[in-house]
This record gives structure tokens, sequence and C-alpha cells, in this order.
């Protein structure tokens, strides 16, 4: 698997130190209410620098002029923060951005071929790609077979084979032929290709706000305006007790309490969550996506290529009662002739390593019957008469039971005893009669039975689901640890089992790449297309691994949990932060006319003044410092939900609570001296 990492070059943040000042723009900030607060707050002390008494009486100039200075610099961490996560997509873009440059296509019309721009090119046309090529369009392979590097797209530099028909027909626009010639259907119009989207995904031109995002906005734009009101009232309860209340004073505390930090680092967190997902070649077609993986409760996996290594092999040939090995590997073999599938090639494989061979005229002009998941298996119709099958145990006796065949004594026992140990036991039968098995061998990946105990610790159910035979899928689901298993599954009960989970409440994940797969994949709240599987697959899904590993699934959805946890651990720092300084401001506030409020500057500070420019500036540097956790997320271990919330309210709102109080008191040990 390769990952494409882009680290925080100077580059990245030079653009965003630049960004952070073009982002000041009012109309820019007030798609952020709360920063947007801030900001007016710092016009109205800028404004009053230069007509001090503009409001009646007189404010501390200095005093004025620190407020007005921390204000602005409030604000522009905030942008910085948000300016920093985008940063990396953006070069990310710009490299993808060379990638998709104007090529000629070599289209085929009704006069023969044309040379053509790639931007001319729309759905349904068709286009020949030699050797050396570039791929002009997203499309689907209808003619040939070419091995093609999609390193500019994946950042795999193993070249991979595309061929008509089946599963990995789909190319990419942008990606090069490296050895033969192949004739492409184009899927796509322009502009609306995958590279397109995958730019504006990355660059986060179409980055809307997730639901979960808009809630939490709301929240927070509720506080302001419930803080702004306090704020505003104050002056009138300050006359009453003879107290004169300036206005940078005012804006101080307010700003002091409305939720900057989580306000000012709010988008970033989500911009950085998407960029990990991307970082792990894995494109989600929306933040929702993502958000949406952390709140998955169970994972439908398939077992043959994302539980086992998928290289299903056949092994051993196993004769029925009253054949010979030598027969039933002959039978396989012609079954297999034209059987592109990994299984139906290792079966000639082995054949070909036991130093047999098979009479190969019998098979010449023979019809292919293709192996489809719904039949579950796959042979030959010699010109001869004769059907030749392989196929799924279950599958194949029923196939011979309507022909009036038998099941030949022993021949359940040996299918148990390969399923048992995990293998696929596959049946081979001419006509009516079954000559005996071929033991497929498959290994389960090595660490799968940690993560699924990981995802059971964080409350994550796991459904296999297989094709295969009840025995085999029992055999693999108890060595993998999975939660539950369904076989002889075949690709609608995908879509019954989302459903059923679905039906209860539950959001579901699955993984897919068969063009059978893509209503399961939209059916699924978070549907992961294989970068290698079919156009329809992709489409269908609302994510695309690029590097077309199955089992990624498992960490995609422990980075939308690590997304969610990150948001709500550093809302409760906010709060909790604005609580305690809340008790540093008030006090200092009221405290020049009524002495006994000094009872409640427990922290001891300097004077009023001070204090509450202390508390600004803690308020301002506290989102500088908390970028780091912003876009790497906070560290997460797997438990349940109700575990982490206590846990995380332990740390982050005590911690919130606490930390203020120590940086508040050290700063101002500092700012004494400056007022
Ligand atoms: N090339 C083949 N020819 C004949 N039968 C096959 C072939 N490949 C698989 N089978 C049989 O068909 C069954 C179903 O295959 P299918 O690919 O739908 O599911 P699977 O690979 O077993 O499971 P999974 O859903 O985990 O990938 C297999 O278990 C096997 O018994
Ligand atoms: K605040
Ligand atoms: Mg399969």
């Amino acid at each position: 698997m390769s990952t494409r990492k882009s680290t925080l070059s100077r580059e990245i943040v030079s653009q965003a130190v630049k960004q952070a000042f073009v982002k000041l723009d009012p109309r820019i900030m007030m798609r952020n209410p709360v920063m947007f607060v801030v900001e007016v707050g710092f016009l109205i002390t800028l404004f009053l620098l230069f007509v001090p008494n503009a409001f009646g009486g007189t404010v501390t100039t200095g005093f004025n002029a620190s407020v007005a200075l921390v204000l602005l610099f409030t604000v522009l961490f905030a942008n910085f923060a948000e300016a920093l996560a985008e940063g990396r997509g953006k070069a990310q873009a710009d490299s993808l951005k060379k990638t998709k440059k104007e090529i000629s296509a070599n289209k085929v019309t009704g006069q023969g071929v044309k040379t053509v721009s790639s931007t001319e090119l729309r759905k349904g046309d068709v286009v020949i790609v030699a050797q050396g090529e570039m791929i002009p369009g997203d499309g689907e392979v209808i003619e040939g077979l070419a091995s093609v590097d999609e390193s500019a797209i994946t950042g795999e530099s193993a070249p991979v084979i595309k061929e008509a028909g089946g599963d990995f027909s789909s190319v990419t626009g942008g990606t090069r032929v490296i050895s033969d010639q192949i004739k492409v259907r184009i899927t796509s119009d322009p502009g609306e290709s995958f590279l397109d989207r995958m730019i504006s995904l990355v660059e986060g031109a179409k980055r809307q706000k997730t639901p979960n995002e808009i809630a939490l906005n709301t929240v927070l734009v509720s506080l302001t305006i419930i803080f702004l009101l306090v704020v505003i009232t104050l002056p009138f309860f300050a006359d009453y007790l003879n107290i004169r209340l300036e206005i940078p004073v005012l804006i101080a505390l307010l700003v002091c309490l409305i939720p900057t930090t989580i306000g000012g680092l709010l988008s970033a967190i989500g911009i950085a969550g998407m960029d990990r997902v991307t970082q792990f070649n894995v494109l989600a077609m929306s933040g929702k996506a993502v958000e949406a993986s952390g709140d998955i409760n169970t994972i439908i996996l398939d077992k043959t290529g994302t539980i086992t290594y998928g290289n299903r092999m056949a092994s051993e040939f196993v004769p029925a009662e009253n054949y010979s090995a030598q027969e039933v590997a002959m039978w396989a073999a012609i079954s297999s002739v034209k059987d592109e599938t990994p299984e139906g090639r290792s079966v000639l494989e082995l054949l070909n390593k036991q130093g047999l061979s098979f009479p190969e005229k019998l098979a010449e002009g023979a019809e292919f019957i293709e192996f489809k998941a719904e039949t579950r298996m796959s042979g030959v119709d010699l010109q001869d008469g004769r059907k030749v099958r392989k196929g799924a145990v279950d599958a194949v006796k029923q196939w011979v039971a309507e022909q009036g065949g038998f099941i030949p004594k022993g021949f359940q026992e040996s299918s148990d005893a390969i399923a048992s140990a995990g293998g696929t036991p596959l049946a081979v039968a001419v006509d009516q009669t079954i000559f005996g098995l071929i033991y497929l061998k498959d290994t389960v990946k090595p660490g799968m039975r940690e993560r699924f105990d990981q995802m059971r610790k964080m409350g994550i159910k796991t459904i296999m689901c297989t094709g295969d035979n009840p025995l085999t899928a029992a055999t693999i689901a108890a060595e993998a640890g999975v939660d539950a298993f369904i076989a002889e599954s075949k690709p609608e009960d995908k879509i019954a089992v989302i459903r059923r989970e679905q039906a209860e409440g539950k959001l579901v994940a699955m993984t897919g790449d068969g063009t059978n797969d893509a209503p399961a994949l939209a059916q699924a709240d978070v549907g992961i297309a294989m970068n290698s599987g079919t156009v329809a697959a992709k489409e269908a899904a609302n994510m695309v691994d690029l590097d077309s590993d199955p089992s990624k699934i498992i960490e995609v959805v422990s980075i939308g949990k690590q997304l969610l946890m990150t948001r709500g651990a550093l809302t409760t720092f906010s709060i909790a932060n604005d609580i305690a300084k809340y008790f540093a401001i008030i006090p200092a506030m009221f405290m020049v006319a009524i002495p006994e409020m000094k009872v409640l500057n427990i922290m001891g500070l300097h004077s009023p003044l001070s204090a509450i420019l202390s508390a600004l500036i803690f308020n301002a540097i506290i989102i500088p410092l908390l970028i780091p956790l912003a876009m790497k997320g906070v560290a997460y271990k797997p438990m349940s939900s109700s575990r982490l919330l206590s846990r995380n309210l332990l740390i982050y709102g005590l911690g919130g609570v606490i930390v203020p109080f120590i940086g508040i008191k050290l700063i101002d040990l500092l700012v004494q001296f400056m007022v």
C-alpha cells in the first residue's frame, strides 16, 4: 500500500500566513460568526484609537491599543489554522493539475480513426489507446487488454492490468498505457472526470459543512448571542453600582466568553480529517462520508480478498468414490480452460505442477460458461454435448441432481473436511456424474483478529458475507474473529443485511468492487469502492480506495472516529476554558468599585486591566497552540463511546478549566510590567 505523504513544507506555511490576512475580508469572515464577532470587536477598538471619546467618556489609549492588537491576532490565528489545513490539499491539487493537461486522443468515428483533443471527448465516445499513450478520459475498456501505469493518480508505481469485461475494466484519464492497446468507451463529460472531482475534493473547493458541523455551529452561534446580550446589558447594572465599564473592557470580556477556541479551529478540524483520509489514499466524496464513518455501528466485509488474501489456490484434487485424482484433475482443467478467475487459473497451474495434462482437443470449440456469483459455477459445454462444471458444492450437487445424477458415498465427508479446515471445496462434475473435488486454499491475513477486537471495543459489529459454504465460512469467521457471518450469500443478500441493520437504526459501512456490489454500496451509509473496480461501483460509493485494499475500511472508520473525537474534545476544552476566563475577568472588572470583590481574585492577578488583558492574550494564543492537535487529531484508543465520553470529559473538561488559570497567571506576571 502506498500512502501519499506531503509534509507541512515551508511553502505551505508561508502561503497560510498570507491567506490568514486575505481571509480578514469581512465577506469571508461572516461565514464564521464567532470569529466575525471578534473581528467587529477589533474594528471598534481600532476606531476608538482614533476617536477615543466616540461613545462618551475616554478610554485608556494604551489598554485599548493592546486589546485591538490581541483581537487582530486572535482572528489571524484562526484564519491561519484554516489556511494551514487547506494548504496540504491545495499543494496536492496543484500536482494533480499538472497531470491534467490537454492531450490528443484517437477517436473512433464512422470514417475511421480521427485525432481530436481530449477536451472534445464526450460520454459514449470510443477511443483507441496504444502503448506509451496517455488515456484521454475516464472510461471502460471494451476491447483488448493492457497494463496501465496509474501512479499519477494512485501514487502506486506497479502497473495494473485492465481488460474488457469483468471487474477490472475501468480506466482513469491521465494514466498511461505501458503495454498493448485497448479500445475505451469514455464514461464522463469534460469537467466531470475522476481527476476533476479529485482536484476539487483535495482543493476543498466544494467543501460543504457537514450536518454535524452545522449543528455544532448553531450551538456556538447561540452561545455567542447569549453572551452578547449579557455583555450589552452589563453596563446598566454597572451604572446602578456607579461603575463605568469601558467599551474595550466589555469587548475583551465578550471575546473571552464566546467559544473562540473551537470557533477558530472548527473548520481546520474538518479539513484535516478529510486530509487524513486522503493521505491514506482514500478519496472521500464528501466530508459527510468521513464523518459518517466515525459513527459506523456495523461493517460488512467479504471474506475472499478482504479477510483472507484472496489468492484462493487449488492445492489438491480429491477424487470421489470409484475415480482417480488424475480424472478429477483432467475434468477440473477442462472446466477451467477459459476461466480467467484466480481460482480457475490456479487449477491449470496445479495440473502443471503435478506433471499432468489434459486432452486439449476435447475442449476445442467448447462454449465457455463464465463464473457468476449467482450460479456459483463455471465450466464449458463441449462440442460432443457433454457439460463440464466446477463450482460451490451445493450448487453442483443441485445441478447434478436436476439431471438425475446422485451424490457419491463419502463425498459430503470429503467436502466437509476441506471446509472445516477453512478451505473452499469446489465440486467437479460432468453431466450427472460427480468426479471429485478441488481443494482451494486461502489464508486469513495476519493481524485480523486484533483489528476485529479493536472494532468490538469501539462497539462496532463486524459481519462477514461470503458466497462460500457455511462450514468454510464458520472456520474462517472463527479464525479471523468476526462477530457474525452469512454464508452462501448472493450479491442481493448484502443489500438485505445492510437494510436489516439500518432498520435497527445502525449506520453501516461496506466495501465492494463489482457492478453487482453497486446497489449495496449505494445503500450503505459508507460505501468504499476499490479503484480497480467498475465505474458503476465507483459511482455508487461515497469513497474510493486508490490502493484497492478492501481491508482499509477498518482504518477509514478509525479516522472518522478520530475526527468526531477531536471535534468533541476541543469543544469541551473551549467551553471549559471560557468558564475559567470568566472567573479571571469578572472579579477584576468590579474590584475597583466593590473592594469586597477582591476575595474573588483567587488568582492574585496584578490589576484589573492586567487581568483582562492576560485573559484575552491567553484566549488568543491557545488557538495556535491547539493547531497541531486539531490537525493531527487526538490520540485514539479503541473503547466504547460512553467510556470515551467520560474519559474525554475528564481530560479536556478538567484540563480546560485548569490550564487557563495557570496560563493567565503566567501571562499576568509578564503583562504587569506593561500596564
Ligand atoms: N472460478 C470459479 N468457478 C467455479 N466456482 C467458483 C469460482 N470461484 C468461486 N467459485 C465458487 O463460488 C462461490 C461463490 O464465489 P463468490 O466469489 O461469490 O464468493 P466468495 O469469493 O466465496 O466469497 P466472498 O464474497 O467473500 O468473495 C465460492 O465460494 C466458490 O465455491
Ligand atoms: K473565548
Ligand atoms: Mg469473490
